[in-house]
């Protein structure tokens, strides 16, 4: 299932946050969104959600997302906000499960497949260990991947994951993109905003950079992810190597702007 947008634009409190953003995300492709603090990443990902007002169209598949009542909405696509704060005292597992409830008839009691599909998603994110304990006594990384094993659970076809890997312990921000992976391989589409470039680099088939609310590359990471692009876009200096993954990109300063 593909996921389009067509000239989107955003205001907020009369500003223009997104201007005109024309993408394509198929499914079995993790793409990433990168760009700085403010260029627009999370407006896009919310516009998508159906949480904030747009303008231009976002369409998935066939179906104009803009017309879809939010029980349909949420049986199409999961939204993992940066936000992640667990408020109420819930079981990791229980927590996990709200994701399945797009799937029940009001009332019906969870069926196996359910089960079988939180059991599925709390391993992919490494939590079932924690699934007896209250989700909100857990430390910041582990409510973060308990969080993201929820949007998991939901099984949509389109994932939106808002900067999943930060607060992420290195081999845990490795397990989150073998996963996605994983997810994109069973034939989801998974939009994720990084400030990884190294993480964005090897893990995504795709990368699409904003800056200033307009998208100013989209393409393969080692084509785009350039020195020159990450002046340009980020205002730093890059040392870039290679290896038998892929490149890895090393932020080594700021181009001009100095701190006062
Ligand atoms: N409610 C709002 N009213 C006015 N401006 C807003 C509002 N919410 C966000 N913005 C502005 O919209 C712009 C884009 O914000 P957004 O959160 O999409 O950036 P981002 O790329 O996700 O940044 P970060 O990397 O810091 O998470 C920013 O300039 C921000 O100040």
């Amino acid at each position: 299932m593909q996921l389009r947008t067509d000239k989107l634009s955003v205001v907020l409190s009369g500003r223009t946050v997104l201007r005109d953003v024309s993408l394509a995300l198929a499914s079995g492709q993790v793409v990433g969104l990168l760009g700085p603090n403010g260029a627009g990443k999370s407006t896009l990902m919310r516009a998508i959600a159906a949480q904030t007002a747009f303008s231009g169209i976002i369409a998935l598949g066939d179906d104009d997302l803009a017309r879809l009542s939010p029980a349909a909405r949420a049986r199409l696509l999961a939204y993992l906000p940066q936000t992640r704060i667990i408020g109420w005292r819930l079981s990791v597992r229980d927590l996990v499960a709200l994701g399945r409830l797009p799937w029940r008839a009001f009332g019906a009691r969870p069926s196996p497949e359910d089960a079988a599909v939180v059991d599925h998603a709390l391993g992919l994110m490494d939590v079932a260990h924690l699934a007896d304990r209250p989700a909100n006594e857990l430390s910041g990384g582990e409510q973060a991947r308990v969080l993201a094993a929820r949007a998991v659970a939901q099984a949509t076809p389109l994932l939106l994951a808002d900067e999943p890997a930060s607060g992420l312990d290195p081999a845990h921000q490795m397990m989150l993109m073998q996963a996605l992976r994983r997810l994109a391989g069973e034939g989801r589409a998974i939009l994720v905003s990084l400030h990884d470039l190294t993480l964005a680099a090897r893990w995504c088939d795709r990368v699409i950079l904003l800056k200033d609310g307009r998208l100013v590359a989209d393409g393969l990471p080692e084509a785009e992810l350039t020195p020159q692009r990450l002046a340009e876009v980020y205002g730093v200096t890059a040392h870039i190597a290679r290896d038998e993954g892929g490149i890895i990109l090393a932020p080594t300063g700021l181009t001009g702007r100095r701190l006062p």
